[in-house]
């Protein structure tokens, strides 16, 4: 599990160090000067763009970020092949800059030419003076010109942004919001013509990002690597600023002896933690004690979004999955899906939902939709309604809501539909909204109606009670239709196998629901190869990315 730490987590871990000396920054600037080194080099010797040549620091798709995540590095400065390259240093008044100023003097020992721009008229003394006896060039405030920092960093080979870290707050303010919003259309027109441009490399967060809360509240340049000291910060991993950060990788400088956050806010579920929340059958087990999913999802409109969930419920190991639905839907579900049950029963979990339109056309949908939301909230009682269990909410059902839920319930949305649900509840929100604050709308969707929410997206989030998890697995090609159905049966399987659980302890819809994020997430890539993606093939990989999982 990957925990990030607030910027007040961070302070408060460095404080006992930096009180007993312990070097914290030198350590920070050469992990950073040892970072930049190593990818110019490689960037040179691969002799095509920044972006290829460091192919083998990214995603197996090759694209960098968002957020992807590399293990600690220990710190150490080696001398390599950068010899002669070009380093801009973007130099805010704190610490951060100080980094920067350090790292800059390490490079320019290693034989780089270094440049900085101070954006502050008073920066780190003892930084700045260690730059400048090492050679580096340093261009002060007073004589700071936007067109000649744009012209200096699309000649470099590598910028490092040093211009505020942790102790950012709010957009970037005049110069280095006007020098960043410069670079950033610079950036745009070298990628429109295919002209170079350098590699970025953030100093311990992209300057500008909401450093707890992941949003980007004005400009960001966006780095190609983010090297962050420590720990995670909370906005590398929440979208929208987890999109700037680039490849992520933590630098250990030391800081794993302090006490980290007791109870931490952010969280990256990994491969393990996913196969921890998987329930792997036993010998005593059958297919009840495994967990029925029931499934109300698709209508003579929509039909496959039946046929998908089921095919993301069975193919992720449900005992049993029962599909309720009008004839034209069942029909379809038992051709693709022979062992799928169409009779009523009990359930562990409910998926309930995807395909069926709000508009109130399939009457029998909807009056399945109600009668088991009714066994979800426990409104009804339980001989009629089988007992409170779980559940997935999406699609149309999302729109009948009528009741407070319990976390149990988990509402799964895409930007639109959480607009249209927070509109509901009487927000004046749209999808670009949502969208530019993913994190603040599902946690306000999670707070106004008490279920786990899970918002999709290329960064998607899940948000409990006191929680939220990032994840990022999906390649971009899962944006597909269909695709979100494969995942509400597959979660609907997850929480039905872990049932009893998740009633005992609600706290842990949320683990379930990113559980099911990863899974969904590896099966699309594995899927995927780098190329297009059917929704039925990721329910079609699900067994394989399950086996791997459990196999590590
Ligand atoms: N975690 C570690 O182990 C280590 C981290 N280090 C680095 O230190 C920074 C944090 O340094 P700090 O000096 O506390 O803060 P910053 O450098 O991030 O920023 C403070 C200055 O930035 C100005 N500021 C704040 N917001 C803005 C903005 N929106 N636009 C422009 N300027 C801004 C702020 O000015 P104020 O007037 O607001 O006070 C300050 O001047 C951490 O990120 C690491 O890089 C150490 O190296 C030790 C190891
Ligand atoms: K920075």
């Amino acid at each position: 599990m990957i925990e990030a730490w607030t910027a007040d987590e961070i302070r408060a871990a460095e404080k006992p160090l930096l009180d007993a000396g312990t070097p914290l920054m030198d350590r920070a600037a050469r992990a950073l000067a040892r970072t930049a080194l190593a990818d110019v080099a490689r960037r040179r010797s691969a002799g095509s763009s920044p972006r290829l040549r460091l192919a083998g620091a990214l995603g197996s798709d090759g694209v960098p970020g968002p957020g992807r995540v590399r293990p600690p590095r220990r710190h150490g400065v080696s001398r390599n092949a950068a010899h002669g390259a070009r380093a801009v240093l973007l130099v805010g008044a704190g610490n951060n800059g100080g980094d920067a100023l350090f790292a800059g003097a390490h490079l320019a020992r290693s034989g780089m030419r270094v440049t900085a721009f101070l954006v502050a008229s008073a920066v780190h003394a003892e930084g700045l003076a260690a730059l400048e006896a090492a050679g580096g060039e340093v261009i002060a405030r007073s004589e700071l010109r936007v067109p000649v920092v744009v012209e200096q960093v699309a000649a470099a080979d590598v910028v490092l942004d040093g211009l505020v870290g942790v102790g950012s707050r709010g957009a970037l303010r005049p110069p280095s919001g006007g020098i960043v919003r410069a670079l950033v259309e610079s950036r745009a027109a070298a990628e429109a013509t295919g002209a170079p441009w350098p590699w970025v490399i953030a100093v311990d967060v992209p300057s500008g990002i909401g450093v707890d809360d992941g949003s980007v509240p004005g400009p960001v340049l966006p780095a190609d690597r983010t090297l962050t000291f420590g720990a995670h910060k909370p906005g590398l991993l929440l979208p929208p600023a987890a999109h700037v950060a680039g490849v992520v990788e933590v630098a250990d400088v030391g800081l794993g002896a302090a006490q980290g956050p007791q109870v931490p806010g952010t969280l990256r579920m990994e491969e393990a933690d996913a196969a921890a929340v998987l329930r792997v059958p036993g010998v005593r087990d059958h297919k009840y004690t495994r967990g029925v999913v029931g499934v109300v999802a698709g209508t003579e409109k929509y039909p496959g979004a039946g046929v998908l969930v089921a095919a993301g419920a069975v193919r992720s190991g449900a005992g049993m999955v029962r599909a309720l639905g009008p004839t034209t839907v069942t029909d379809r579900i038992l051709t693709r899906h022979p062992e799928v049950v169409t009779a009523g029963g009990r359930v562990q979990s409910w998926v309930l939902g995807p395909g069926i339109p709000s508009d109130g056309s399939d009457a029998g949908q909807d009056r399945r939709v109600y009668g088991a939301l009714a066994a979800v909230t426990g409104v009804l009682d339980a001989e009629v309604t089988g007992g409170v269990v779980p559940a997935v909410i999406d699609a149309g059902a999302m729109a009948m809501l009528e009741h407070r839920l319990p976390e149990i319930a988990v509402l799964t949305p895409h930007a639109g539909e959480l607009a249209e649900l927070m509109r509901g509840l009487g927000h004046e929100v749209d999808r670009a909204d949502i969208e530019a604050e993913p994190v603040r709308w599902a946690r306000a969707a999670q707070r106004a109606t008490g279920a786990t929410v899970l918002l999709k997206g290329a960064v998607t989030v899940i948000v409990g009670s006191g929680v939220t998890f990032a994840q990022a697995e999906a390649p971009a090609w899962l944006a597909t239709a269909g695709a979100g159905d494969v995942l509400a049966g597959l979660l609907g399987t997850l929480l039905a196998a872990r049932a009893d659980d998740v009633l005992a302890d609600p706290s842990l819809t949320s683990r379930v629901a990113a559980a099911a994020v990863v899974l969904h997430g590896r099966a699309g890539a594995l899927a995927s190869g780098g190329g297009p993606v059917s929704a039925t093939d990721v329910a079609d990989a699900l067994p394989r990315v399950i086996a791997d999982v459990l196999a590590r």
